[in-house]
Order: C-alpha cells, then sequence, then structure tokens
C-alpha cells in the first residue's frame, strides 16, 4: 500500500488540518501518517486557541516515521512558527522524500493568524526551495510575492515570481477571486488552467487542507503531478458539492461520498 504524511496543524473540529487530511488519504487509498505541528481548539466557526508543539517534538516525529516507514509522498499544512519551519526544511533535507507538496496555511478562514509574521521569510528561503509543489490561495501568494493579485495576468505574474524564489512548480487557487474558482498549475514552463464551477454553500471549511492531501495521495500513487493535480481538483469539487452542514459556520468538505461511490452504494 501507498503511504503518505501529512506534517500540519490539528483541528478539534475534524474539518482542516491533520483530520481533513488523513481523511482524505484514506478516502483515496493511502496509508496516513501525521506530524502534528500545532494543536488549534477550533470549530466551524474560530480559531479559539492555539498551542505550537516544540520543535524538538516535531523532529521525533518526523524521524520515527521516516527511520521505519516508507514515505511515497509529503503534505505541508499549518506550521506555526518559524522554529517549526526551520527544523521541518532541515529534517526533510536529510530525509529527501520524493514528493513534497506545501500548501503555505496562514490565515484560518475567521481570520486566525496560523503562521506567524517571522516564519515566512524562512517559509520562502528554506521550504519553498525543496518542495516539489506549492499551493497557495490568493492572499497567500500575495503575502510570498509582495504583490497584488487581482486579475488573470497578475496569476500568470504571481506564478513566474513564484518560480524565482524556487519554487518548481505552483498551483495559485483562483478561489478567492470573484468568479468560478479557476486554478492555475505551472511547471515552471508551462501554464495548464484548472476549471471550477463556484459551488453556493458556506461549507468550505478544509477545503484548502483537502486539495494539498488529495495531490499528495495521488503522487503518491504515482501519478504525474499534473495529471494528481487535475483529480485532485475533481476531488475537491464533489467533497464541496457533497459538503457537510454540521455545525453552526462553515462545515467541513465531505470524503465519505468517494467511499459510498466507489461502493456503488450512490449514483454519480
Ligand atoms: N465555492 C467553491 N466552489 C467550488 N470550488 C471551490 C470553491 N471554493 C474553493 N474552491 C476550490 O477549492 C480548492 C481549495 O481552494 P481555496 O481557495 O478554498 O483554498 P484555501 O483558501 O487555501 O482553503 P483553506 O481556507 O482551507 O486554507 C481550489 O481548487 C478552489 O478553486
Ligand atoms: C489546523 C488548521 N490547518 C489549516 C487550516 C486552514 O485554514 C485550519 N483552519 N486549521
Amino acid at each position: 500500500m501507498k503511504t503518505a504524511l501529512t506534517i500540519a496543524g490539528s483541528d478539534s473540529g475534524g474539518g482542516a488540518g491533520i483530520q481533513a487530511d488523513i481523511k482524505t488519504f484514506s478516502s483515496l487509498g493511502v496509508f496516513g501518517m501525521s506530524v502534528i505541528t500545532a494543536v488549534t481548539a477550533q470549530n466551524t466557526t474560530e480559531v479559539k486557541s492555539v498551542q505550537m508543539i516544540d520543535s524538538q517534538m516535531i523532529r521525533d516525529q518526523i524521524s520515527a516515521i521516516f527511520n521505519d516507514i516508507p514515505v511515497d509522498a509529503v503534505k505541508i499544512g499549518m506550521l506555526g512558527t518559524e522554529e517549526n519551519v526551520t527544523v521541518v526544511a532541515k529534517e526533510l533535507i536529510t530525509y529527501h522524500p520524493q514528493h513534497i507538496i506545501l500548501d503555505p496555511v496562514m490565515i484560518s478562514k475567521g481570520g486566525h493568524h496560523l503562521l506567524q509574521q517571522n516564519a515566512i521569510e524562512a517559509l520562502k528561503e528554506k521550504l519553498l526551495p525543496i518542495v516539489t509543489l506549492i499551493t497557495p490561495n490568493i492572499p497567500e501568494a500575495e503575502c510570498l510575492t509582495d504583490s497584488r493579485i487581482c486579475t488573470i495576468e497578475d496569476m500568470y505574474h504571481a506564478c513566474l515570481k513564484l518560480k524565482e524564489l524556487g519554487a518548481k512548480n505552483v498551483l495559485l487557487k483562483g478561489g478567492h477571486l470573484e468568479g468560478d474558482p479557476n486554478d492555475l498549475f505551472f511547471d515552471g514552463n508551462q501554464f495548464t488552467w484548472l476549471y471550477g464551477k463556484r459551488i453556493h454553500t458556506k461549507n468550505v471549511h478544509g477545503t484548502g487542507c483537502t486539495l494539498s492531501s488529495a495531490i499528495a495521495a495521488f503522487i503518491a500513487q504515482e501519478e504525474t503531478l499534473l495529471s494528481a493535480v487535475k483529480k485532485a481538483k475533481d476531488y475537491i469539487t464533489v467533497a464541496i458539492e457533497h459538503s457537510l452542514e454540521i455545525g453552526n459556520g462553515h462545515g467541513p468538505t465531505n470524503h465519505f461520498f468517494q467511499l459510498y461511490e466507489r461502493a456503488g452504494l450512490v449514483d454519480k
């Protein structure tokens, strides 16, 4: 069985972070493992508080896994602090997994900072150049490139700037712009659009986490990167289409639907 590792924060509400990642891995038939970087007290309405895990504990979790279990793909989500960014970069250089997908999580949907301001430079300098793919949303790409992204042209420029910063492949998610959520994939040479149709729902908690972990799951199963990205876009679209009315705020994406569908329990 193929394996995937998520290095991310825990979401007590189960919709984002580690929990979304593991559900995605399982739903896509990949054995999931986790390195927890932070514990968030979170639900569908807010992030109440955050406790960072210290970097020695993060190093131990990473080495425990890599010294025992083959890792086919890694997904990185919330890292929280500069120290955590640094230790994760260092350990990944040591263990050198073949595929690393970086979701540069910065701010929750409710506006809570999940990455400290002084960690952004470390993320750009130490992590961005060593990953296979970075999957920023528009505000994250604006922060990383120090520029405004309002138009399609701006999206192309942001991808080129991210390449200058050392990114090998970029998936710039367009969900935060007006209109349909079209994402732009750039492999350093060629641009490919992944077109979406906006689904009108408030239940979009954990969409970014789900997308990046689906990419990791598909790449672990030996898809090409472009094919993994396309399949993951289909996965997140269905997961949002069937998102769950759970909690009083932004409900989570639905991973179980895929399992039912596979088992032939529902019509497509
Ligand atoms: N309402 C929607 N309908 C259809 N697709 C959507 C919708 N919102 C987002 N998407 C798609 O979901 C994926 C995740 O994008 P999004 O921009 O929501 O990530 P994010 O902002 O990083 O999420 P998060 O807040 O979980 O970190 C992208 O492929 C995006 O185009
Ligand atoms: C732990 C965690 N990671 C990522 C996100 C996505 O915004 C979140 N809300 N919480």
